[in-house]
C-alpha cells in the first residue's frame, strides 16, 4: 500500500491508498520533535484499531516544514523498508511544468494541489486552500503552475485578533446570522467570515481579470465548506485534493522511467 503524508504547518495528515481508494486517513498535530518511533507507534496502533492489515511498501511526502522530513525518512527506512518520494526534491518529478521566478521554492502543498486540480478539472483553474495560510494557486490550460497568492490563514487571523487585543476573546470561525454584530463575538465572527468571503471573491476576480480568461475555482481545506456557504465562491469543493495530488505524483514517478 501507498502511505501519503501531507505535512502542513499546523497538521499532518496520513492516508493509506490500497491501489483503488484511500482506506484510512489520520490527522495529527505537526511537531518536528516527533521521532520515527513515535510516528510508528501511533500509526500502527491506529491501523490495528481499524483492523487494517496493510504492508506499506511506498511512501510519498509533501512537507511545508522542512525539519519534519528527517524523522519521516527514518520512519520509512526503519519500519517500511523503503525510500520516500519527497515532493520538491529533485528526484521527485512533477507531471506539470512550474513557471515561476528562478530560484523560487514553491510550497510543495501548493504544487500538489495544482497537480490534483488539473487532473480533476483541467485548466484554467484557481485552487484555494484554507490551511495555516489561505493560498491561491493558478493552473494554466496546459496544467502548468504559474503562480499564486498567499494570504493569512483564517484561524491565524482570528487568533491574531485575540492575541493583540486584550478585550477580544478566543472565538470559533463560523457564519454569523447578520453582518452587523450586536456583541463582541458576533462582531469578530462577521469580520472574519465576511472579510474572507470578500478576500476570496476579490482575489479570484482580479486573477481572472489579470489573466483575461474564464477560470474555475476549486476550494479545499477544512474551512472551504464553511466559506462556500457564504457566497458563490467555488465551482467545486474537493476536501481530499492534496491526497489526490500526492497519489498522482507517486504514480507519475513510478510509471515514468
Ligand atoms: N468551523 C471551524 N472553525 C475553526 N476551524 C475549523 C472549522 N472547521 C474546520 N476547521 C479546522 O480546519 C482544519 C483543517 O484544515 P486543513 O487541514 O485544511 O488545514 P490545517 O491543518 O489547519 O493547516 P495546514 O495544512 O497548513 O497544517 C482543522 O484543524 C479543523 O479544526
Ligand atoms: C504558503 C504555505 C505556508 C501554505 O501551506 C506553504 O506552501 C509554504 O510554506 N510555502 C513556501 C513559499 C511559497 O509557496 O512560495
Ligand atoms: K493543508
Amino acid at each position: 500500500m501507498l502511505l501519503a503524508i501531507d505535512c502542513g504547518n499546523t497538521n499532518t495528515v496520513f492516508s493509506l491508498w490500497d491501489g483503488t481508494q484511500f482506506v484510512a486517513t489520520w490527522r495529527t498535530a505537526t511537531e518536528h520533535q516527533r521521532t520515527a518511533d513515535q510516528y510508528y507507534v501511533w500509526l500502527s496502533s491506529l491501523m490495528a484499531l481499524q483492523k487494517i492489515e496493510a504492508t506499506v511498501d511506498a511512501v510519498i511526502i509533501s512537507s511545508t516544514v522542512p525539519r519534519v522530513v528527517f524523522n519521516l525518512r527514518v520512519l520509512c527506512n526503519r519500519y517500511f523498508d523503503c525510500r520516500p518520494l519527497v515532493v520538491g526534491k529533485p528526484e521527485c518529478r512533477l507531471p506539470v511544468e512550474v513557471r515561476v521566478d528562478a530560484g523560487t521554492q514553491v510550497g510543495p502543498d501548493r504544487l500538489v494541489n495544482t497537480v490534483a486540480g488539473h487532473d480533476l478539472y483541467g485548466g484554467d483553474l484557481i485552487v484555494v486552500d484554507f490551511g495555516t495560510a489561505t493560498t491561491f494557486d493558478v493552473v494554466a490550460s496546459d496544467g502548468a503552475y504559474v503562480g499564486g497568492v498567499i494570504a493569512p490563514g483564517v484561524n491565524l487571523s482570528m487568533e491574531a485578533l485575540h492575541m493583540a487585543a486584550a478585550a477580544l476573546p478566543h472565538v470559533d470561525v463560523t457564519r454569523p446570522d447578520t453582518v452587523v454584530g450586536r456583541n463582541t463575538v458576533a462582531c469578530m465572527q462577521s469580520g472574519i467570515f465576511w472579510g474572507y468571503v470578500g478576500l476570496v471573491g476579490g482575489i479570484c476576480a482580479r486573477i481572472r481579470e489579470e489573466r483575461d480568461r474564464p477560470m474555475r475555482v476549486i476550494g479545499t481545506g477544512g474551512l472551504a465548506p464553511l466559506f462556500a456557504s457564504g457566497e458563490d465562491l467555488f465551482d467545486a469543493i474537493e476536501p481530499e485534493l492534496t491526497m489526490h495530488g500526492l497519489r498522482i505524483i507517486h504514480d507519475f514517478n513510478k510509471d515514468t522511467p
